[in-house]
């Protein structure tokens, strides 16, 4: 299909959505898309959080039953306006979501999930309990929302309200993941290493995503109390909960669209097995969730990526045009070190693995303005030491100093906020985003456009520069021509050069390479070494660690030879091709 004609496909949906409460169908209908409505809303939280940082959480129907409870309490047992409730549940939900992030964001792999089920299962128990909201049976007599005159009496007078608040929340969604926050919460799911030695930080952004997907539900369960003019506990509980995460998974992992596929998907399933499935197979018992879970694998099987990705895996990737970032102002750069000044000082580093010393109280220095080769066989220690430097792994003991202040023992941000960048041995990217985007995530920090600004795209002027800058620091290494291209279908010689440039953007003092010619054809290697004079020219250090020799050789000043982790010698290139030592050690040549 093509853009455009999908763009018309969905605008025609939209429109006939809002059409169809002012044409005479049935109530059911309305019923049914009222709900599709208020579930999307809350799928779409799960989209970023689940779908987009990777972040699992059964918690989402707690956080919608906090939103429809605050303004339950307020409009029925104090009398205040529903608007009034909708304050109070955000600002609750956003205090109790700082909370939970708080305590379940710093753990990994199969915790969080856990820790979510708690809390939604704490919730529940708790809701339920509580006289002054009703324990079990709730809080009834909830007056409709009310717009100047206009109450929200009918299924019919919502509608509105609640698809508004549903495509709002998509579009704002959309334009929270195509911008600056968005790259970083994108980065989240398997580039963490990376965005942190990007100078992201990452726990900032697994909280926002946990919090703005906690307010989502909170909307989500406002509208719902109004709606229903009564609630209790169940429709908050860990059920919901899962069927939440079947929506977001079965609509489309990290798809906007997918929010609302999802939950029309579940929401007409389910009353359709409510109908027949007792019938069917002669029992009253809640059987839905058994055959949703066996429906959910079958059509995963068939579209892992969910159902939406059926309209949408076959549009042209999205292109961005030079052109619009023509005249954006250049990013603020820091003060570069002068010539010669000691830009990194490596002091006795040593780092042991268990019994294994990986870097044996190895001592370097790299001046401003000079291209210093790390070299050595294989399983020197070259990378350790990197690591050690960046701040990736700690020292055993020794130091680092960069730019005259101790640098060891700080976090990699840290270090790569002090002007330290880097590329990696193994190629780290977000494999599913642009180059040009890839890249950016370098500048992040260089522009401050933050998450609200970003939903109501009042960020477009930072977002220009910042990707007129990735551009052109593509354009410096000759890959421009490639920006528009999803990140995993390069060359892995072409995935090292983007590193460079997304480290390039960091405006960094010093640069650390790590193979960077590995995977280059000789013109490419000729080109990459001619920009890296470049740089060395225009007072920038780069430390680079690689095995082919014409490439080391010919492009730096000054070589630190290692061998078991232990330093070899250091000198010019000459005096270290001809160092018997060397030649025995790490060329092969008998001396
Ligand atoms: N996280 C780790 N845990 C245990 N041992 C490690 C770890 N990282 C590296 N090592 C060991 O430390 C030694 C140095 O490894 P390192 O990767 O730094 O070498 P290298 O010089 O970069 O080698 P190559 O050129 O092959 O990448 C190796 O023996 C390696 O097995």
């Amino acid at each position: 299909m093509k853009t455009s004609a999908f763009k018309i496909a969905t605008a025609a949906g939209v429109a006939l959505l809002f059409a169809l409460p002012l044409l005479p169908v049935p109530e059911f209908w309305i019923t049914q898309l009222d709900y599709i409505g208020l579930y999307a809303t809350v799928v779409l939280g799960l989209v970023l959080l689940t779908g987009v940082a990777g972040l699992t959480s059964f918690g989402q129907a707690a956080f919608v039953g906090l939103g429809a409870y605050a303004s339950a309490y307020v409009t029925t047992a104090l009398g205040w306006s529903p608007w009034i409730g909708l304050a109070c549940g955000i600002a609750l939900t956003l205090v109790v979501a700082l909370v939970v992030a708080g305590v379940t964001l710093r753990m990994s792999g199969h915790y969080l999930p856990l820790a979510t089920i708690a809390w939604g299962l704490a919730m529940f128990f708790l809701v339920g309990n509580l006289d002054f909201l009703g324990k079990f049976d709730g809080l009834q007599g909830i007056p409709p929302v009310a717009i100047g005159s206009l109450e929200l009496r009918t299924g019919r007078a919502s509608y509105f309200l609640i698809w508004i608040v549903a495509l709002l929340g998509a579009v704002a969604l959309r334009h929270l993941l195509d911008s600056r926050p968005g790259r970083a919460i994108r980065a989240l799911k398997g580039g963490t290493l990376m965005a942190e030695a990007m100078g992201i930080a990452t726990l900032r952004y697994k909280v926002l995503a946990f919090v703005i997907a906690a307010i989502y539900a909170s909307l989500s369960g406002w509208l719902f109390a109004h709606y229903q003019r009564s609630v209790n506990p169940s429709p908050f509980g860990l059920q919901m909960g899962i069927e939440y995460l079947f929506m977001a998974v079965l609509g489309g992992v990290g798809l906007v669209g997918g929010a609302f596929v999802g939950a029309a998907a579940v929401k007409v399933a389910e009353d359709q097995l409510q109908n027949w499935l007792p019938a069917l197979l002669n029992t009253s018992g809640p059987v839905e969730l058994v055959v949703f879970g066996m429906v959910l694998i079958l059509v995963l099987q068939v579209t892992p990526q969910g159902l939406w990705s059926l309209a949408t895996r076959r549009l042209p990737q999205r292109r961005q045009d030079p052109s619009t970032w023509a005249d954006a102002a250049p990013l603020p750069k820091a003060t570069p070190p002068a010539r010669g000044e000691t830009v990194l000082s490596v002091a006795k580093a040593r780092k042991q693995f268990g019994g294994l010393v990986a870097v044996n109280d190895v001592g370097f220095d790299v001046r401003a303005g000079e291209i210093v080769g790390l070299i050595g066989p294989n399983g020197a220690g070259k990378s350790t030491m990197f690591n050690l430097i960046t701040g990736v792994l700690p020292l055993t003991s020794g130091q680092v100093d960069f730019r005259g202040a101790r640098v060891s023992g700080l976090t990699s941000r840290a270090i790569a906020r002090r002007g330290m960048s880097r590329t990696f041995q193994h190629v780290r990217m977000i494999a599913d985003m642009s180059v040009l985007e890839n890249v950016a995530l370098g500048a992040h920090r260089r522009v401050g456009a933050g998450v609200l600004r970003a939903m109501l795209r009042l960020d477009r002027r930072d977002e220009r520069r910042l990707l007129a800058e990735a551009w052109r620091q593509l354009d410096r290494i000759g890959m421009s021509a490639l920006a528009n291209e999803p990140a995993g279908n390069l060359a892995l010689g072409q995935q090292r050069l983007m590193e460079i440039a997304r480290a390039l953007c960091t405006d960094p003092a010093l640069l650390l390479l790590d193979e960077p010619a590995a995977g280059l054809r000789l013109k490419e290697k000729q080109a990459l070494a001619e920009v890296l004079s470049q740089l060395r020219a225009e007072g920038m250090s780069l430390l680079l660690v690689e095995h082919d020799m014409d490439f080391v050789m010919t492009l730096t000043d000054r070589i630190v030879v290692v061998e078991f982790g232990t330093k070899l010698t250091e000198g010019t290139p000459d005096a270290v091709r001809e160092d018997p030592a060397v030649r025995a050690a790490y060329l092969g040549v008998e001396h």
